[in-house]
């Protein structure tokens, strides 16, 4: 079975999170999810480098994610194949990106997130930022 490292960004700005929309791809289980904007670690890539690439790549976003800034990490099996997932916290200082590879997008506080289709990978980290978001 296929198994895949990926890095993903929780990128904040103003108390809003944001969400990225797939396109149709091969696996219909992802296609047309919401997501954490990120990818594949290349090989000899750091977490953080890759996360840092793929940012620049698919959103034109230049920032600097630290290994401390980890939030999350999932694992989760897809029916063909498995994916390690690490998820950084990016708070930006700019709301500005362009939206080269997905199909939509939107800024929503913590607690809206549900009301979106999320991958199912991305499951647990969506509800641990709704879960943290929740007054004491
Ligand atoms: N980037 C990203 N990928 C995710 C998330 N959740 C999730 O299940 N995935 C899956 C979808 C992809 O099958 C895999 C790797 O992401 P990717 O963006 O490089 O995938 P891709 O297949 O579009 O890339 P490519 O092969 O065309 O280069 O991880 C997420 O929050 N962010």
């Amino acid at each position: 079975m296929k198994q895949l490292e990926v890095v993903a960004a929780i990128l904040t700005y103003n108390g809003n999170i944001l969400c990225m929309q797939r396109g149709k791809g091969k696996y219909p289980y992802v296609s047309f999810k919401y997501e954490f904007p990120g990818g594949k670690i290349e090989p000899g890539e750091s977490r953080h480098a890759a996360l840092e690439r793929e940012l620049r790549e698919e959103m034109n976003i230049h920032t600097t994610i630290k290994e401390s800034d980890l939030y999350m990490t999932v694992h989760h099996q897809y029916p063909d194949f498995a994916i390690t997932m690490h998820a950084f916290y990016c708070p930006l200082s700019s709301p500005e990106f362009i939206r080269k590879e997905h199909i939509a997008s939107c800024w929503l506080p913590p607690q809206e997130l549900p009301s979106l289709d999320w991958a199912a990978a991305d499951q647990p980290i969506m509800e641990k930022l709704v879960f943290e978001s929740k007054p004491d």
